[in-house]
């Protein structure tokens, strides 16, 4: 249940149109070394460019293990408020209030750290309620971190690919990209969304306010459910039309960074009209703390300049927590 006060709901309320779908590409991760591994690194790095957003098949999640987690994750949504907000310090349970300056959603979620039984460090940034990292895992917890172990995997392979559509992928053990989220100090997160269906005589509400994530990417899926909604480069809208089995990919602020802008870090929301609940799964693959961030030299070229300066990811998070969440919060990280 999300419980609003007076005057919240007229806050969160839009206009019922649902924008076109998108144009969504595929990038299959199984692609046997050769041609058809070239021509998936292809797709991925113009999905990259274009949208910063691409659909994810071969990607060797168990089904089993997906449908699973999700299960359970609707099954505790599904119990009674009193009983969530008892067990939110260890799942990270929040309600309608995303990040600490704010901004509302017709949403409720658990938020975990992605090294198994670790306290995350960050929400959508670093402000928000963390679960207590003395927690005992339950069922519902142990099922959620396998779950987590089998994305971020997936996210290195992810990565490893993208190097290797970039040209950068280097020697065997020079894992450029994929190194910042495998790293046991990485700073990786799961969250877990459930938008309740709208209620009655409310066309539209707002589930996630637009925003683009802040990591290097995260890795989404949801439960069937429409919803999600991408800004295209012209900033028109396109909803994401939803897919049992496949993941989403987003690019996020550090890989546009990472990639000197070549990438693009997708804008993106959630928009809660229907009558099903969504359940949403999101991995974020972020780097280690004191990981000093700026454009890879090898992007670059030749006497190519920089568009942002150096930070560490603790900066960025420091930064970022400060804003609302539709703020572009890579603008003050820009070279003028
Ligand atoms: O729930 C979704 O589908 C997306 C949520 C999202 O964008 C986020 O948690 O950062
Ligand atoms: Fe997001």
């Amino acid at each position: 249940m999300v419980v609003l006060a007076k005057g919240e709901l007229e806050q969160i309320a839009l206009p019922a149109a649902e924008p076109p779908p998108a144009d969504v590409r595929s990038v299959d991760l199984s692609a046997p070394a050769g041609p058809a591994r070239e021509a998936a690194a292809r797709a991925l790095v113009a999905a990259c460019e274009e949208h910063g957003f691409f659909r994810v098949t071969g990607h060797g999640v168990p089904a089993r293990l997906v449908r699973a987690a999700e299960a359970a994750a609707a099954g505790f949504f599904a119990r009674p408020q009193g009983e969530k907000e008892e067990e939110g310090p260890t799942l990270g349970y929040g309600s309608k209030r995303i990040g600490g300056n704010g901004d509302l959603g017709w949403v409720e979620y658990l938020l975990l750290g992605g090294t198994p039984a670790a306290a995350p460090s960050s929400a959508l940034l670093p402000c928000a309620a963390a679960p207590s990292p003395s927690a005992p895992a339950g069922p519902l917890r142990d099922l959620l971190d396998e779950y987590t172990v089998a994305v971020r995997r997936m996210a290195c392979a992810v990565l490893e690919l993208m190097a290797e559509g970039l040209g950068i992928a280097g020697g065997a053990g020079d894992a450029v990209l994929a190194r910042l989220v495998a790293r046991a100090d990485s700073d990786c997160m799961l969250r877990v969304n459930h938008y309740p269906p709208r209620p009655a005589l409310n066309p539209s509400l707002t589930g996630f306010g637009e925003h683009t994530d802040p990591q290097i990417i995260s890795v989404l899926r949801a439960n069937g459910t429409s919803g999600l909604e991408i800004a295209l480069r012209d900033g028109a809208w396109a909803s994401v039309p939803p897919d049992g089995d496949a993941f989403f990919v987003n690019v996020g602020d550090t890989l546009q960074v990472l990639t000197n802008g070549r990438f693009r870090s997708v804008r993106h929301r959630v928009v809660v009209n229907s009558e099903k609940s969504r359940v949403s799964m999101v991995f974020f693959g972020g780097p280690p703390p004191g990981e000093r961030l700026g454009p890879l030299p090898q992007l670059l070229g030749d006497g190519g300049r920089s568009r942002y300066r150096d930070f560490t990811w603790s900066e960025f998070k420091t930064s970022g927590c400060r804003t609302r969440l539709a703020e572009d919060r890579l603008s003050r990280f820009e070279k003028k």
